[in-house]
């Protein structure tokens, strides 16, 4: 394979993973031992927050009247996309009954969990779009409660747009946290009395690493943390649009990769040409996290052929990947592993981000080789049950018995035996040796 690096990385989405573990675990140490006492005294020292954490409803109806007409009709618009996906994705899970054997029925249920934690960022960026893909998502699922949870924004209460947001898609109770907090009083129950079974959302690498050191207690989506963009590109890509998209996610922060993988020398040189002076052209905070994102983690990835460009995407395994190139559906058919794929230039990540319907939470370092997104499956437990009749129980048995025989498994075996005492007195069966160690 002849790949040739045009633009390498001085970092990886592993680089900052060791930070977080650290202060994850002492901050989730400390909330487990002093519970809500610790979680505002972290809401005061790092978000600046000492109001109520719970929104109460007059608040939320106060605040919801101050939102102007136009961003309700923009944010009912998209949660009315998301939701049409969600419910699209719920039809397509099915319960199942089915007989295995002659007497033997076995199926599946498909059931929601019942208190469903939601988080949605607000640290650099008020994240109104991650309010309602975890919630209405949620919502499409089932769940009987949906606990909501967002930071202050720039040191006052939760955005208002954002606290719209959480209560249109049907949050049940909406929490004015961010961070590590945050996600620990969701899977405590702190503040609701309710502990989530499944915790969701994105977030910065400190809430991305506490839902995964949580994971066991409670169940989460994916680990869905820095924002990740890579783009494929022919020779027939349009350099304008691959730049303005490799910006458009590298805004997300000072760890959000930017990749582009290409075929095309000269198509490449351009988009390195224009990066750096969409960056410069963007306002201040966008800029900062932009320039430090291309410079630190931006790459750029030149292959001889389309087979060595699927081989190198399916490795970075990336959030979001856009293809820009010709025979869109041999790339569908060939590239596994991202998060969402957009193919085409007439459709582009931020469009997934916001407003067209699959949900934008997403895989991020790699996690796309073994999860795809948020969806109602993360809110759905696949539950498995069985009956049978005592004709179907006499060679289920007979079998069984033998198995834990071989296994060493006495007291199974004992069980598969009293049915076959009782089912078919006077019988005799070859049921194995009885174990004696
Ligand atoms: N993978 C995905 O699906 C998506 C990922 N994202 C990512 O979510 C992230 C959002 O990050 P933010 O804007 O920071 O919002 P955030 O809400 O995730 O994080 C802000 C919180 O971080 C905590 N924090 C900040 N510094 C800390 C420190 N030194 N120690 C402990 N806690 C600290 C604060 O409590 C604050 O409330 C971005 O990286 C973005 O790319 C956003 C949307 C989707
Ligand atoms: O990582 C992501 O999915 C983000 O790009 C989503 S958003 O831009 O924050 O809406
Ligand atoms: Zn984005």
């Amino acid at each position: 394979m002849s790949t040739t690096y045009l633009k390498q990385a001085s970092r990886t989405p592993e680089t900052e993973t060791a930070t977080a573990q650290k202060v994850v675990t002492e901050m989730l140490a400390r909330i487990g031992a002093d519970g809500e006492a610790a979680v505002r005294d972290y809401a005061r020292t790092l978000d600046g927050w000492t109001g109520p954490i719970v929104v109460e409803r007059a608040e939320i109806d106060r605040r919801a009247a101050e939102v102007p007409a136009q961003v309700r009709r923009d944010i009912d618009f998209a949660i009315a996309q998301v939701s049409r996906f969600a419910e699209a994705q719920r039809a397509s899970l099915q319960e199942f009954a089915t007989e295995l054997h002659p007497g033997v029925q076995a199926g599946q249920r498909v059931l929601p969990v019942n208190v469903a934690g939601c988080y949605a960022p607000a640290g650099r960026y008020a994240h109104i779009a991650s309010a309602y893909m975890g919630v209405a998502t949620a919502k499409a699922a089932g769940v009987k409660t949906i606990v909501a949870c967002s930071g202050p924004f720039r040191g006052g209460p939760m955005h208002p747009h954002l606290l719209y947001a959480f209560d249109r898609a049907g949050a049940d109770v909406i929490l004015t946290l961010g961070g590590v907090q945050a996600i620990a009083s969701m899977a405590y129950g702190l503040f609701t009395g309710r502990r989530a079974d499944v915790i969701v959302g994105p977030g910065n690498k400190f809430v991305a690493e506490a839902k995964r050191t949580l994971f066991g207690q409670v169940g989460i989506d994916v680990f869905a943390g820095p924002s990740e963009v890579a783009v494929i590109a022919d020779e027939t890509a349009d350099p304008a649009l691959v730049a303005s998209d490799l910006v458009g996610q590298a805004e997300h922060g000072h760890e959000s990769p930017a990749w582009l993988f290409t075929t095309s020398r000269p198509l490449a040189e351009e988009v390195m040409r224009r990066v750096p002076v969409l960056i410069e052209a963007l306002p201040p905070t966008a800029r900062d996290a932009a320039g430090a994102a291309w410079a630190n983690y931006g790459e750029v990835v030149l292959c001889s052929t389309r087979e060595e460009i699927v081989a190198v995407s399916d490795r970075y395994a990336s959030e979001h990947l856009e293809v820009h190139a010709r025979d869109l559906d041999w790339w569908l058919q060939h590239l596994s592993c991202y998060g969402s794929l957009f193919l085409g230039e007439e459709t582009t990540v931020a469009f997934g981000d916001k407003a067209s319907g699959p949900n934008h939470v997403l895989p991020t370092k790699g996690a796309a080789r073994y999860s795809g997104g948020l969806s109602v499956h993360k809110f759905m437990k696949t539950l498995t049950w069985q009956r049978m009749s005592r004709e179907a129980a006499r060679d289920i048995a007979e079998v069984t018995a033998r198995i834990s025989r071989l296994e060493g498994m006495e007291a199974h075996a004992r069980t598969a035996d009293d049915r076959l005492a009782k089912y078919c007195p006077g019988q005799a069966f070859e049921l194995g040796e009885p174990v004696q160690v």
